[in-house]
């Protein structure tokens, strides 16, 4: 059986979301799967412990979460000797716009330059609006944002623009790529 570890860094909550659907759809193809918030990780991790690892972390004005910066920079020479992928969860990910995808790409070449990582896989993953728990001024820049892309802006409800089922792929391939002695 695989064990594969996720850790992610989330501000509203999609990239969890995110994290745990992966940690699901792993478990339901019978590996094992631990789901770990970066802010809170356990003083005795060991990342020797697992086959391969995913980390996912949202991005805000241009940056991945602190605490998944430290974590991949301070376990990047584990990393970088297994199986790992990066999921980059933005809103520009959700654009047709190459554009928005080459900002995405570029904030990620930062990421990875900044911790030294070298991830097998990265993916850029559609994140969501969450309106409903933005305060005044979000709601308000996020809409603006929102106006200009042609991207939904009633602030009085959500819109998740992530797709399932590409993750669904992603994590299918992820783990048939694995070597066989983890499986
Ligand atoms: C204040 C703020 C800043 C954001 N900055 C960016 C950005 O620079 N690029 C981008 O593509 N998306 C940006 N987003 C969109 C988020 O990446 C998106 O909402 C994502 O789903 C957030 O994931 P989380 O809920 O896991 O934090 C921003 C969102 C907020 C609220």
């Amino acid at each position: 059986m695989a064990r594969v570890l996720i850790v992610y860094g989330t501000t509203e909550g999609q990239t969890r979301k995110i994290a745990q659907f992966l940690g699901d759809f792993i478990a339901e193809k019978g590996q094992e799967a631990r789901v770990l918030d970066s802010t809170d990780l356990p003083a005795d991790l060991d990342i020797g412990a697992y086959d391969a690892v995913i980390a996912a972390a949202s991005l805000h004005i241009g940056r991945h979460q602190t605490s998944i910066v430290h974590f991949v920079h301070d376990h990047a020479a584990e990393l970088n000797a297994k199986p790992t992928a990066f999921l980059s969860v933005s809103l520009c990910a959700a654009s047709d716009d190459p554009d928005d995808l080459h900002d995405a790409r570029k904030c990620v070449d930062r990421f990875l330059a900044d911790t030294g990582w070298r991830p097998t896989r990265i993916e850029l993953v559609a994140g969501a609006f969450r309106y409903t728990q933005y305060d005044f001024f979000k709601r308000w820049a996020m809409k603006l944002i929102a106006r200009r892309k042609g991207a939904p802006s009633d602030t009085s409800q959500d819109y998740e623009l992530t797709d399932w089922a590409a993750l669904r792929a992603f994590a299918g391939t992820f783990l048939d790529e694995l070597p066989a002695s983890a499986a």
